[in-house]
């Protein structure tokens, strides 16, 4: 096996109940890239990310995660094993930031004072949270709680963050910020899908652009690429089979 593949998709099926969402999705993700799932709503990109954290079965097909079959793993296992999930911008409200930080290190067996330090050091790559760490978290912006979410996946050090919606409903400057953090999880060997809506976004984040539509990957391009061939992301991101 190739040493450098962190995650492996082979064949993957399956949907809700008796509505086959995903038709035999294959893709790696290797160590430092970033691949950006792109495509029209409801094709199925958010059920693919579900299946790979472990919140829904597949039908048919494996997942691969370190040269491990965990397609039969629970979630807290493949957690346990490297990967961490981003869905949203989830957090405890009522829990201020540095609270939100300290219950997420503490799975990670830290003493207190080696909670709070690895609290602070998530909190050095955020001066804007680190400014708010005794406030609410439900009185961040959109942008700042999205930075408490990436702030969370710091201190689990996963070896694959898989983020679903990473721009959306953000303002661009705040994006900006987000992308750089990415940029800097990848320098650092971390292997990451993200689904993103903006083309544009994907493309100066990623390594590689898949494009879905109705449950299959129809295309698989470099930004480079899209950029030699003006108009090919808008047909692929409006559904056209482009080639
Ligand atoms: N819990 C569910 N039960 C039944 N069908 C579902 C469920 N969640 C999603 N679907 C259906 O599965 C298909 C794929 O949805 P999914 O959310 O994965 O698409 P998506 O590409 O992520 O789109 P979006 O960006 O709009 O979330 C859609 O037809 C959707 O209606």
């Amino acid at each position: 096996m190739d040493s450098d593949v962190v995650l492996r998709v082979d064949g993957l099926s399956g949907g809700y109940g008796s509505i086959q969402v995903l038709f035999g999705i294959d893709l790696t993700v290797r160590k430092g890239e970033t691949v950006a799932l792109c495509g029209p709503n409801g094709v199925g990109k958010s059920t693919l990310v579900r299946m790979l954290s472990g919140l829904n079965r597949p039908r048919a097909g494996t997942v691969t995660l370190l040269g491990r079959d965990v397609t039969a793993l629970s979630g807290p296992k493949r957690v346990r094993l490297g990967m961490s999930t981003v869905i949203g911008q989830q957090a405890f409200g009522s829990l201020s930031v540095r609270d939100n930080l300290r219950l997420h290190a503490y799975p990670n067996g830290h003493d207190d004072d080696r909670t709070d330090t690895v609290v602070d050091g998530a909190l050095a790559v955020f001066p804007r949270l680190a400014v708010r760490t005794d406030q609410p978290a439900a009185n961040l912006s959109g942008g700042e709680r999205q930075m408490l979410v990436l702030a969370k996946t710091l201190i689990q050090r996963p070896s694959l963050l898989l983020i679903d919606e990473f721009s959306l409903g953000l303002a661009p400057v705040v994006v900006g910020g987000l992308l750089e953090l990415v940029r800097r999880l990848a320098a650092a060997g971390v292997a990451t899908l993200v689904i993103e809506q903006s083309v544009n976004v994907a493309m100066s984040i990623a390594d590689r652009l898949l494009f879905m539509e109705h449950g299959t990957i129809i295309a698989e391009h470099t930004p480079d690429e899209l950029r030699a061939t003006p108009d090919l992301a808008r047909r692929l991101v409006l559904g056209g089979h482009a080639e």
